[in-house]
């Protein structure tokens, strides 16, 4: 969430993360070579949806406001908590050329890529991240028990991965002896899951490209939505096959079944008013299609399902919602069935990827544990990508106000750092993002307003043909009455006359 070099007690005072790139004193934010400056943070004014009624008890508010006031703003397409690196998409000393990577059918990858990309998330799931820190402690209590030392940790790439989920869902602490507040989700139920999620897993991205000095490395994608109750990645040249022995655990061929959870004991942060730390605990749990007391949540979702969904016109509808019907947005998270009427006894799409999985990844806080998290959010992101492409929408259709907090267009998306706006999101990837999809999508079927319009244009192309084909009868059988040729033939006449005169 936050740059090592800001935490310190003067950092946090200050309320200013400005370092610099350079490592001098006096070049916050690589102002001297023009990169950016320090400036004020800008946060949503705009009203949220009625759904969180505790302002001001809630650390995420306002992002990142009760944390920090002042951050670089960067200049051009240079970008990074001290503008020292480029925008996503943009690469060289100046940030001034394009790149681009391509996520692909992870079914689709060579043996050899296939490992590789397994082998990258192991390592991610060890590595300490090279710049950010996660807090540990409410803002009420970041100094600690002495007032001196402030709370924050170091944790592994993978772990922030699944940390910044976890902090985005987590409930709102009201005190001691008093339930917390469940009614919040900074990543889900409303506008924000597609523009989150996105920035989630490019923050993901960047963060194994840096790892293995490999800028075209790319996270592939899951295509979930085959139907049936198969889960095709749960192999152990992929995401690791099922245990012989336990139907709930992951063979002991894969890396997978070695890795151990963080962010387990929700009940005792809830309760104490703590925060997650980088603790692991126990083993992944995955039983896909397993869930006996839900049968719906059995199978994955079916291909025309995809189809559906990118119908849907409306990015979101009031009120912005886990209720919203005929919304996209509502509709891949989910909560709608795949044409877009709300149902809550309904899971579709993503949820139903998430439920069929029946374990550490069926649970919200828990999720990004379990590395099928990475691949069936970039399919996710593949279909919201599609979804951009085919309806243009323009940008003032992503909701300013009155969506749950967290999710208008202008809020920083929480717990990123720097800040950055879920409306700095809704953009084509290929072109604004610097990357794009190989996949194959449905074909477009046309809408009614569509089918209408094109009858009424087939009819007036009717009606013209049957009219010039009736004047050309009348007027043909006029000249024949009249002892002329037709008019055709009357051209002919000409051209022949006219030869036969040259040859003369
Ligand atoms: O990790 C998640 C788990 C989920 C379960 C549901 C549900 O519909 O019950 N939705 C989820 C979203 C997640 O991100």
């Amino acid at each position: 969430q936050f740059p090592r070099e800001c935490v310190t007690p003067e950092g946090l005072r200050s309320g200013t993360c400005c370092p610099s790139p350079s490592g001098l004193n006096d070049d916050p934010c690589g102002s001297g070579t023009g990169r950016g400056e320090c400036v004020a943070i800008a946060v949503d004014a705009r009203p949220h949806g009625p759904q969180y009624p505790h302002d001001g008890r809630d650390d995420r508010e306002r992002w990142p406001i009760r944390f920090f006031n002042q951050t670089c703003q960067c200049n051009g397409n240079f970008s990074g908590s001290n503008c020292g690196r480029c925008r996503h998409g943009w690469t060289g000393a100046n940030c001034d050329q394009r790149v681009s990577v391509v996520r692909r059918n992870v079914m689709g990858l060579s043996t050899e890529d296939k490992r590789a990309f397994v082998d990258a998330l192991d390592q991610a799931k060890r590595t300490v991240h090279p710049d950010l820190v996660i807090a540990t402690r409410r803002t009420q209590e970041i100094f600690g028990p002495d007032g001196l030392t402030p709370q924050f940790e170091n944790i592994t790439i993978y772990n922030y991965f699944v940390w910044s989920h976890y902090f985005s869902v987590s409930k709102t602490f009201l005190g001691a002896g008093q339930a917390s507040f469940g009614g919040v989700d900074f990543s889900h139920e409303g506008p924000g899951f597609v523009t989150w999620h996105r920035f989630h897993l490019l923050q993901l991205e960047r963060d194994m490209q840096d790892m293995l000095q490999e800028p075209s490395f790319a996270l592939p994608y899951w295509n979930f939505a085959i139907g049936g109750s198969t889960c095709d990645i749960c192999t152990d040249d992929l995401m690791g096959a099922r245990s012989s022995f336990d139907m709930n655990s992951l063979s002991t061929n894969s890396i997978f079944s070695q890795w151990r959870v963080i962010c387990e004991s929700v009940e005792d942060y809830d309760t104490l008013g703590t925060i997650c730390n980088s603790t692991e605990s126990t083993p992944i749990r995955r039983n896909p299609a397993g869930n006996v007391n839900r049968p719906m949540v059995q199978r994955l979702p079916e291909p025309q399902d995809v189809a559906d969904c990118l119908q849907v016109n409306a990015f979101d509808t009031p009120p912005y919602y886990s209720t919203s019907s005929e919304s996209f947005r509502n509709t891949i998270e989910g909560y709608s069935a795949p044409n877009g009427n709300y149902d809550p006894a309904v899971r579709s799409l993503h949820n139903l990827a998430h439920l069929f999985l029946n374990g550490t990844g069926g649970q919200t806080h828990l999720s990004p544990n379990d590395p099928i998290f990475v691949l069936l959010h970039t399919f996710t992101d593949a279909i919201f990508d599609e979804w951009l492409r085919r309806h243009s929408p323009d940008s003032t259709l992503y909701p300013e106000e009155n969506a749950p907090i967290g999710h208008n267009g202008g809020y920083n998306m929480v717990p990123f750092w720097p800040p950055v706006t879920n409306a700095e999101m809704f953009l084509t990837a290929p072109e604004n993002l610097g990357y794009s999809y190989e996949a194959e999508w449905p074909a477009q079927a046309f809408t009614m307003p569509e089918i209408i319009t094109m009858g009424i244009v087939s009819a007036l192309v009717l009606v013209a043909v049957v009219f010039a084909a009736t004047t050309c009868a009348v007027r043909a059988k006029s000249y024949k009455m009249e002892g002329r040729q037709p008019l055709l033939s009357d051209q002919y006449q000409r051209y022949d006359d006219e030869k036969s005169q040259s040859v003369v």
